[in-house]
């Protein structure tokens, strides 16, 4: 839930990608036409309070204690951190498993406190990412 909602609210690919539309489509109310070029941007879904609800800017891994579809209003493809369809990104369960495992090692020894002088400044560079770190104050347990 914890990783899950990090990868909402801080969505690393906040770009989300770019797809040509091959023949024309419809979605909705909207048609694409062959040639157009469709533009998902991840962190916009993430941050919309139609899908997610008014606290949608605020960090709460609970909203998927019952699931993405729960957590979506029924849109489970609004959450798409790792992008969707064929080419969803190869490396997901890697990240996360990879995630779950270091988050656990570091709790197993220390516990953690944000140093007074972190500065909240989420950087939209070629990933999202704190424009000026995170300072953690590590107490060894
Ligand atoms: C938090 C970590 C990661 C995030 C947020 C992430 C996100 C993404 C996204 C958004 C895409 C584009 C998906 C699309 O176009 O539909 C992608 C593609 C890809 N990712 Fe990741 N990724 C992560 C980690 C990794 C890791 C650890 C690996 C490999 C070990 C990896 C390998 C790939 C590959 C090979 C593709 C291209 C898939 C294709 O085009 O068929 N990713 N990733």
């Amino acid at each position: 839930m914890f990783i899950l909602e990090t990868l909402r609210l801080y969505t690393p690919v906040y770009t989300g990608f770019i797809r040509d539309i091959g023949k024309e489509a419809t979605l909705g109310k909207l048609t694409g036409l062959d040639g157009v070029q469709c533009h998902i941007p991840f962190i916009m879904i993430h941050h919309d309070p139609k899908i997610w609800g008014e606290d949608v800017h605020a960090f709460k891994p609970e909203r998927f204690l019952d699931g993405i579809a729960k957590a979506t209003n029924n849109n489970p493809t609004a959450f798409m951190p790792f992008g969707m369809g064929h080419h969803i990104c190869a490396g997901s369960n890697f990240a996360i498993n990879e995630a779950k495992i270091t988050i656990a090692m570091i709790l197993q020894r220390y516990s953690l406190t944000l140093s007074p002088g972190y500065v909240h400044a989420p950087h939209p560079g070629l990933t999202l990412r704190p424009a000026y770190g995170i300072q953690i104050i590590l107490n060894a347990l």
